[in-house]
């Protein structure tokens, strides 16, 4: 499901929606012959305009992002998750302190909100006119008939991003899967070799895992491989990219400045997993970590997962010695 609570479409992803909405809001303001219509998106943090047609006298741009606390006319439709057709504003004391009224010079406002699939109001959709209007019932309808379209689209785009998610996604951990690690990290090595930057691979398997199972049972041992991935999370940032292969065996792979460096980080994820284990009552494990660099030249994600696995279980051999 996307985050109901962030802005939509900042990535190059759904380029097709964009370009079928431009579409809807240009036809829009063309049926209405009105300066600007617009699909602007609601969230906590304000208003933004994800569309608006492209008339040149509209004084706002798509990115625009109003604050949530601005007495806009959006901001009424969502909050009453209703439609509203304002025909003269500047005489209406409620619009009195609306800057879209005082400064943008609007007189008339149309719109409709617009919802996610599950009834949460995802924004508006609306036309906003510098003259006083009139606008007929019929044109109430065509408004509502245009929004359908475009949240069947959101419908449709939630699924895909659904799909997405279950395809890539480890279903136990809610990390990224063998699949798609190994498709970013590749991603990943790519542009470190183009930017310049140094990428870690990091192969991380619990120690005596097989042991919590056999003496705990399966649910503990579930439970023990949520709060590694949780812990990687934890410890690691968002731009690292963190995977499940299979079973304990676990890969993080990691933008680096120096490779002095991973000592600290391997040190923090193995003192980070003890310490959360305990939090969660569940048995103290250790881990042995791996790891390997990539070099300048341009390089398989397979062959630094390879080598990083080789050094955790050359690790794995000196935790068994010592035991
Ligand atoms: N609870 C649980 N266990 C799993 C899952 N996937 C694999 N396993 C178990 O993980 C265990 C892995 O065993 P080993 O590879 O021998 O790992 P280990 O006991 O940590 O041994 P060393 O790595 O040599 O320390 C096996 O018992 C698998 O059945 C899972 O999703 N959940």
């Amino acid at each position: 499901m996307f985050k109901t609570n962030q802005w939509v479409f900042l990535e190059k992803d759904n380029q097709i929606a964009l370009h079928k909405w431009q579409k809807i809001v240009n036809l829009m303001s063309d049926l209405f012959s009105a300066p600007a219509g617009f699909i602007v998106q609601a969230i906590e943090m304000g208003y933004r305009v994800v569309i608006a047609s492209e008339q040149k006298d509209n004084p706002y741009k798509a990115g625009v992002v109003i604050s949530a606390d601005t007495n806009i006319f959006c901001k009424k439709v969502v909050q009453d998750n209703r439609a509203l057709y304002v025909s003269h504003a500047s005489k209406e004391n409620y619009w009195l302190d609306n800057p879209e009224v005082t400064e943008g010079g609007f007189e008339s406002y149309l719109g409709v909100p617009i919802h996610w699939p599950d009834g949460e109001v995802f924004g508006t959709l609306c036309v906003m006119d510098f003259a006083v209007t009139d606008y007929q019932r019929n044109y109430i309808e065509l408004i509502k008939q245009l929004r359908d379209m475009v949240e069947d689209d959101l419908a449709m785009i939630n699924s895909f991003v659904q799909m997405r998610e279950i395809a890539m996604l480890d279903p136990l951990t809610n990390i990224y899967n063998r699949r798609a690690l190994s498709l970013l990290a590749q991603q990943k090595l790519n542009l470190a070799n183009r930017l310049g930057f140094h990428v870690c691979c990091l192969f991380i398997d619990i120690n005596d895992f097989k042991w919590v199972n056999d003496n705990h049972g399966h649910e503990v041992g579930d439970s023990a491989l949520i709060v590694l991935a949780q812990t990687l999370k934890n410890h690691l940032r968002d731009a690292d990219i963190i995977g499940r292969l299979g079973g304990d065996e676990f890969v993080a792979v990691l933008q680096i400045s120096s490779r002095d460096s991973v000592k600290h980080v391997t040190t923090k994820i193995i003192e980070g997993y003890k310490i959360a284990l305990s939090e969660h009552n569940l048995p103290i494990l250790s881990l042995s970590i791996g790891h390997s660099f990539s070099d300048k030249t341009k390089q398989s994600f397979e062959v630094l997962l390879e080598k990083a696995d080789k050094d955790m279980y050359k690790n794995k051999q000196k935790f068994k010695l010592s035991k």
